[in-house]
């Protein structure tokens, strides 16, 4: 018989099996709101005006080959991207303090960051929000890492738990390494203030913790790239080294096209390109060189200036109807009378509403009602539409009452 017949099955993702359960139901009343990705008013995934734009100019310019990348990427997205998330103005960038190489999307950033900092960093424990996104914890403790937990969501109060937050890192041995979400902290919604922020900068930098931005949701927060960028350049201000890693998928809709960059940023520039040079020997075995068109998408936006303003447009559009459905949603619980403070719904922020439904209260909505969600209670808004918001508000109700 066969040489893997003792592999054990796997389990489904608990966010990407969502979607393989969403498509087995056959109810026309099914609605999937697992795994984060934006759909329309129709309920259709979207491919923006200005992404169709740029592909379009690409097949039209038959200069363009299929060459390979370099194994740090396309260099112009990478510029691109650093100043996306740094802003035009980053001191760093001046410096030439950064190094930024193009990745598979948000997860291989992370993956080729975790990697480089279990080779060449002194302190390989990582504090990860409690909770985070569910595969954060994989990739660390697969790149080598060893996984610890700060305290983040406070379940009594549903915002954010800010002393134990302090306490844990406060505890955490100093160059330890911090994950920190950008903006839009999924599952939660739930984002620390400015003035937080700066209270978290300020320990980190006293205890010499190494920050890991995770930037997944830029300008899906609150419509602003500007904005969502600024915990990230809040640390890069004060000249201190940190990690970031970005993904086009949500803010550009790129989703299957795996862009993404990781940067880097360093005391000096002979610093940042030595460290580039260990990240190519991360990336070469492990996928070579990344994926051409999504970057050069990416980079035919952000390099012209009448398309960028055209995507900013767009994105506002996508994070306002995201608002709006919160806005919806809330109100149809308010009118049903559902017990319980349903506020939280329209104070987070970001793609998704952190529910507070436990996993009974789950499986009673997907099984009476086909509504897809993950277990912890985290609905994407995003899959949300005016018609399937009365669906939804019914089967939470049903489910507290
Ligand atoms: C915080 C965060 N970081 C990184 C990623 C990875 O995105 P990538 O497609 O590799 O650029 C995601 C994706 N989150 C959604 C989709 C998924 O689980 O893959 C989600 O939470 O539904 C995140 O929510």
């Amino acid at each position: 018989d066969s040489v893997f017949a003792h592999v054990v099955r796997a389990p489904e993702d608990p966010i990407l099996g969502v979607t393989v359960a969403y498509n087995k139901d056959s109810s026309p009343v099914k609605v999937n709101l697992g795994v984060g990705a934006y759909r329309t008013e129709e309920g259709k995934p979207l491919v923006l005006n200005v992404v169709r734009r740029a592909e379009q100019m690409l097949v039209n310019d038959t200069s363009r080959v299929k060459e390979y990348l370099s194994i740090t990427g396309l260099a112009d997205f990478n510029k691109l991207s650093a100043k996306l998330i740094f802003g035009a103005d980053s001191p760093a960038i001046k410096e030439n303090r950064v190094t930024t190489v193009q990745c598979l999307s948000g997860t291989g950033s992370l993956r080729v960051g975790a990697e480089f900092l279990a080779r060449h960093y002194h302190e390989h424990t990582i504090y990860i929000p409690q909770p985070t996104w569910g595969n954060h914890p994989k990739i660390f403790t697969l790149a080598g890492l060893s996984v610890k937990y700060y305290r983040y969501y406070d379940p009594a109060t549903r915002g954010l738990d800010f002393q134990g937050l302090l306490d844990d890192l406060t505890a955490a041995p100093s160059g330890a390494i911090v994950l920190l979400h950008a903006c839009a902290h999924n599952p939660t919604g739930v984002d620390p203030t400015i003035d937080q922020w700066e209270e978290i900068r300020k320990l980190m930098r006293s205890k010499g913790l190494l920050p890991f931005f995770d930037s997944a949701y830029q300008g899906f927060a609150s419509g602003n790239l500007d904005a969502d960028a600024q915990s990230v350049r809040m640390f890069v201000a004060d000249g201190g080294e940190c990690l970031a890693a970005q993904s086009y998928a949500k803010n550009m809709g790129l989703y299957g096209e795996r862009v993404g960059a990781l940067s880097i940023v360093c005391k000096d520039s002979n610093v940042a390109s030595k460290v580039e040079s260990q990240l190519k020997m991360v990336i070469r075995p492990m996928y070579s060189n990344p994926p051409i068109h999504g970057a050069s998408i990416v980079a035919t936006i952000l390099k012209d200036r009448q398309m960028y303003d055209e995507w900013t447009v767009e994105l506002k559009a996508m994070a306002n109807r995201i608002i709006s459905m919160r806005q919806q949603l809330y109100d149809a619980m308010q009118a049903r009378g559902t017990s319980g403070d349903w506020s939280h719904i329209i104070k987070q922020i970001g793609m998704f509403t952190f529910t507070g439904l436990n996993v009974e209260q789950v499986s009673f909505m997907t099984r009476e009602y086909h509504v897809y969600m993950t277990s912890d209670g985290r609905i994407s808004m995003a899959g949300l539409s005016s018609r399937t918001v009365p669906h939804l508000a019914d089967a939470m109700h049903a489910a507290v009452t």
